[in-house]
């Protein structure tokens, strides 16, 4: 599946359960000798929250990730295609996220207010989450944000004039940040629309983050560069329309698209 072009493979591990290992992950992420995707979700049954599935993530190098806001919208689309209901609640490690089916192929993500303390980043020391003294070619002074996973956003004048992939790396393995972070490149192209692309953990250049979406939005209003509350996001794949509430809570809503489906080999060949 993908959500405006953020691509997963998606396994459903509520009747198998699906536990890969670091290897596995890799390997079914990788584009040449895998099935390819930018980050792995495997679905499973949950017991206690109440909610309706976990959702667990897993980025290129195997680590597990707390959020991903694409990858919210493709599980809930997945999971309330073929149910009569049009609402769910999905666990995932950065909390419970409520998703709507608004559209045949849109959804809409409940969001709870982010955490702007630096040790909800989480930052190694205290700091200034506003502007965090760090700076790498073009890309200064970025305000951080943990929306359920960690995000650096760097506001610029134009995002197409910035060479991500050279200047983004050095800010998301700064030392300040311990479990690193995705970077977003913001240009505010109008009070109600932002131009955005991400350099994501753990170091690839996605065509649409969710997270960092929600992240550049709640960013750019702290930062007093806008006071919309209803604000669409481009990204090289696509829009997002994201809203703002009084409680800095957030409505998020996309398009989710299945691009195939097919069955791994038992015996994962592991390159
Ligand atoms: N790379 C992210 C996870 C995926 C987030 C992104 N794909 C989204 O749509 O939110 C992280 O390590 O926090």
């Amino acid at each position: 599946m993908h959500g405006l072009g953020n691509d997963f493979v998606v396994i459903d591990g509520r009747d198998e359960p699906f536990q890969p290992t670091q290897e596995e992950i890799r390997w079914i992420c990788d584009r040449h000798v895998g099935v390819g995707a930018d980050q792995l979700l495997v679905i499973e049954r949950v017991v206690a929250t109440g909610a309706d599935a976990r959702m667990r993530i897993y980025n290129v190098d195997g680590a597990e990730a707390q959020t991903c806001l694409n990858a919210t919208r493709c599980v809930a689309w997945l999971l309330l295609h073929d149910s009569s209901n049009d609402r769910l609640v999905l666990e995932t490690l950065g909390g419970l996220i409520e998703a709507t089916r608004v559209g045949e192929h849109d959804v809409a993500l409940g969001l709870p207010a982010p955490k702007w303390d630096w040790q909800s980043i989480p930052l190694a020391s205290a700091a200034d989450t506003l502007a965090i003294d760090l700076a790498s070619g073009p890309l200064a002074q970025p305000t951080a944000v943990n929306v359920g996973n960690p995000h650096l956003v760097c506001f610029v004048a134009s995002r197409d004039a910035i060479d991500v992939p050279r200047w983004a790396p050095a800010i998301q393995n700064d030392p300040i940040l311990p479990e690193g972070a995705n970077v977003g490149v913001a240009e505010m192209a109008a009070p109600d629309l932002i131009r955005l692309v991400v350099w994501e953990r753990p170091g690839i250049l996605t065509r649409a983050c969710g997270s960092g979406a929600c992240a550049a939005v709640l960013s750019a209003r702290r930062r007093g560069l806008t006071r919309e509350d209803r604000i669409k996001v481009d990204m090289p794949g696509g829009q997002l329309q994201i809203e703002v509430h009084d409680d800095e809570s957030v409505t998020l809503i996309g398009a989710a698209a299945v691009a195939f489906s097919g069955r791994l080999p038992t015996d994962l060949k592991v390159a």
